[in-house]
């Protein structure tokens, strides 16, 4: 029976659920090694070979019958020794190398944590649906910089601002890199500017910021398209003449529209099959991203590829995500003209353009050169074959991908703290501007642009009806500054109140817990720890944003935190919803001024309540980000 038990924990699977056990056996070499090896195979036999295992485990067991059958089992003994044999010394050797790697010392002075256990590190310990929680808890022991063993994987956690602060700004560059996510590598090849590192990201993220700016943030244009959505959005909740509804796709429809118009430069109605579309894939992914065996998929990918999931669906969501991008792109390059840009897109593909003209050749045409060649980038087919994505199995495109000889130099990219403007005239890498990256980075923005402020602007409306005093306060602020014309973003500074409310609903919903991973660039030295090149680490932005050296009522909603004695509006530099440095949003001025203009139009017009009788959950849903559950609301008309 204990043989059994032990033997069935050293298949891979079994170790990693059972093994404490392994732990608890007493004396000698652990994980069994004292057993028989012969033994050992016999019973893993049917883990290992299925069926046909398990009949070879009872043909030594059973009376044999006849000399014939005898030969035959005699055979199969024989071979079944040797595969004992040799499968059992590789299942030893690999246990003790994992044994032995992870007792042995190799950084003497890495941060403290609790004790990993074999394989599975300390993820037994962790609330997989809140980690960031058991992160805050263990801090407690071992100070804010930790370290925890995610399998077999070292991830650095930093815990509270001061400890934050000083990992992003003033070892801003070292913490800069991001770790390779399994779940995103393996659509985007690391493309794009979340996920993407190098050289590559700094072009993508100069890009990003100053087309951003062009197209969007701080512009009038900008502002005067959230104002027209603003009212669209407002027309929709009048359309439920009070009655309760699910706000989730209307208000996610109206911050799509602001995303879209700055990458494709159209808007979509709010049942438009289109826009349907794009949420459906993307909040499903965001959904699908907080689940537990996703989750398990960026630690152990190659087991779990294996196994149905959904991952599967993710990455299925993905592709259609990237045919859409695809087929956009292709149609608009017909219509491209360079002095009449329309949208992002259109931006990159100048940027494609001038790469063509620079080196003589034109992007989408072949020119061989000794020191250049060519990849041919094609859509693949269109796998769901009814998505509407027809037009892709056409789509192909040949661009360029210089040696390294050709690369230019790039500075530091941009920061937005105090930064931005520093990239402009800055000679470009615009060998980066190829269609992978195009594609990788649409996708990012619109996930990123999306959903962040969806999420942020159905807190707003939840705390707004949990708390009516609260919002009474500010209709009042918005009564006597802005009337009834439509809200402006300059209004802001004159609206104390309702500012420090919007940097409440920031603080406490806190829809990235545990903050975009980071890893090191290099080897740092860090509070007098060593922390090696390439090691994952998160800055817990929960701990910040409910730092109680900085948020006198961590865990409350208190729009006090940004008010003085006086009422004015109070800086509170631990307020970091959007992160520090130089992975900080890059579409933080948009949020900011789409969070504005939304809150006050929606506060302006609206009277929010919960259905009667109905319980307000404040208790966070289990998602890719920190939302909350789905509710139902009243929007109630003031007038
Ligand atoms: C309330 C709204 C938003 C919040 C709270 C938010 C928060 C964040 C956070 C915490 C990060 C990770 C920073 C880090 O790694 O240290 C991030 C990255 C990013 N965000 Fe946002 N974001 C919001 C809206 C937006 C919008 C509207 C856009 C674009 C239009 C955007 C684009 C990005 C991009 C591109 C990055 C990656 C930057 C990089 O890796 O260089 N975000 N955001």
């Amino acid at each position: 029976m204990r043989h059994n038990y032990v033997c069935d924990t050293i298949t891979p699977h079994a170790v990693f659920q059972h093994s404490p056990v392994i732990h608890q056996l007493p004396s000698k070499p652990r994980f069994g090694l004292r057993l028989n090896a012969k033994r050992l195979l016999l019973v893993r036999m049917p883990a290992i070979h299925g069926p046909t295992g398990r009949k070879l485990f009872s043909a030594t067991t059973q009376k044999r019958e006849n000399p014939d059958q005898l030969t035959v089992q005699k055979n199969i003994i024989g071979n079944m020794d040797l595969i004992t044999i040799l499968l059992s010394v590789v299942v030893i050797l690999f246990l003790a190398n994992v044994y032995k790697n992870q007792r042995k010392p190799i950084h003497t002075n890495l941060p403290p944590g609790p004790k990993p256990l074999p394989i599975i590190g300390n993820l037994h310990m962790l609330d997989m649906k809140h980690p960031y929680k058991t992160f805050m808890e263990m801090s407690k022991e071992y100070g804010t910089v930790l370290t925890i063993h995610f399998g077999m994987a070292k991830v650095i956690i930093l815990c509270g601002y001061d400890t934050v602060k000083d990992a992003l700004l003033n070892h801003g560059e070292e913490f800069s890199n991001r770790p390779k996510l399994a779940i995103f590598s393996k659509s985007t090849k690391d493309n794009g500017v979340i996920f993407s590192n190098g050289e590559s990201w700094k072009a993508m993220r100069r890009f990003t910021l100053s087309t951003l700016r062009d197209y969007g943030m701080g512009k009038k244009a900008i502002e005067d398209k959230i104002s027209e959505e603003a009212e669209f959005l407002v027309q929709a909740m009048k359309s439920y003449g009070g009655k309760p509804f699910d706000n989730l796709t209307i208000l996610n429809a109206a911050v799509a529209n602001i995303i879209i118009s700055i990458l494709l430069g159209q808007r979509f109605n709010y049942d438009h099959p289109t826009i349907l579309r794009l949420m459906g894939l993307i909040n499903e992914n965001i959904q699908l991203m907080g689940s537990r065996v996703v989750r398990m998929y960026n630690i152990i990918p190659t087991l779990l590829d294996l196994l149905p999931g959904p991952h599967h669906k993710i990455f299925e969501n993905m592709r259609h995500m990237q045919n859409f991008i695809k087929e956009t792109f292709t149609k608009q390059k017909k219509t491209l003209d360079v002095n009449d840009q329309r949208n992002l897109i259109d931006a990159y593909l100048v940027k494609q353009q001038e790469r063509g003209r620079n080196t003589g050749r034109q992007i989408g045409i072949h020119v061989p050169q000794a020191t250049a060649y060519c990849q041919v980038v094609s859509s693949g087919n269109d796998e769901d074959g009814g998505d509407g994505d027809d037009d892709n199995d056409e789509v192909t495109d040949v661009i360029w991908v210089p040696d390294r000889a050709e690369e230019e130099t790039e500075g530091e990219a941009a920061q937005p703290q105090g930064g931005r403007h520093q990239e402009r005239g800055k000679s470009e890498s615009s060998q980066y501007f190829h269609n992978d990256n195009l594609i990788a980075l649409v996708n990012d923005l619109f996930v990123a642009g999306m959903e962040t402020t969806t999420t942020t602007m159905r807190w707003a409306i939840l705390l707004m009806m949990k708390y009516p005093e609260i919002q009474k306060k500010v209709q009042k602020e918005i009564d006597s500054i802005i009337g009834t014309t439509p809200p402006q973003a300059e209004h802001r500074k004159k609206m104390p109140y309702t500012d420090a409310v919007i940097h409440e609903i920031q603080r406490f919903g806190d829809i990235v817990p545990d903050g975009a991973p980071h890893e090191t660039i290099q080897d740092v030295t860090f509070r007098g720890y060593f922390i090696p090149k390439g090691t994952a680490v998160f800055p817990l932005l929960y701990s910040v944003l409910k730092d109680e050296a900085y948020f006198k009522k961590p865990f409350d909603f208190y729009p006090e935190h940004f008010l003085d004695a006086e009422g004015n509006f109070k800086k509170n530099e631990a307020f970091i919803p959007f992160s520090i440095g130089k992975r900080s949003c890059a579409g933080e001025t948009l949020a900011k001024m789409e969070l504005f203009l939304f809150f006050t139009s929606l506060m302006q017009n609206f009277t929010f309540q919960a259905l009667p009788g109905a319980e307000i959950d404040l208790e966070p849903a289990e998602a890719g980000t920190h939302g909350p559950k789905p509710y139902q609301l009243c929007a109630i008309p003031r007038s």
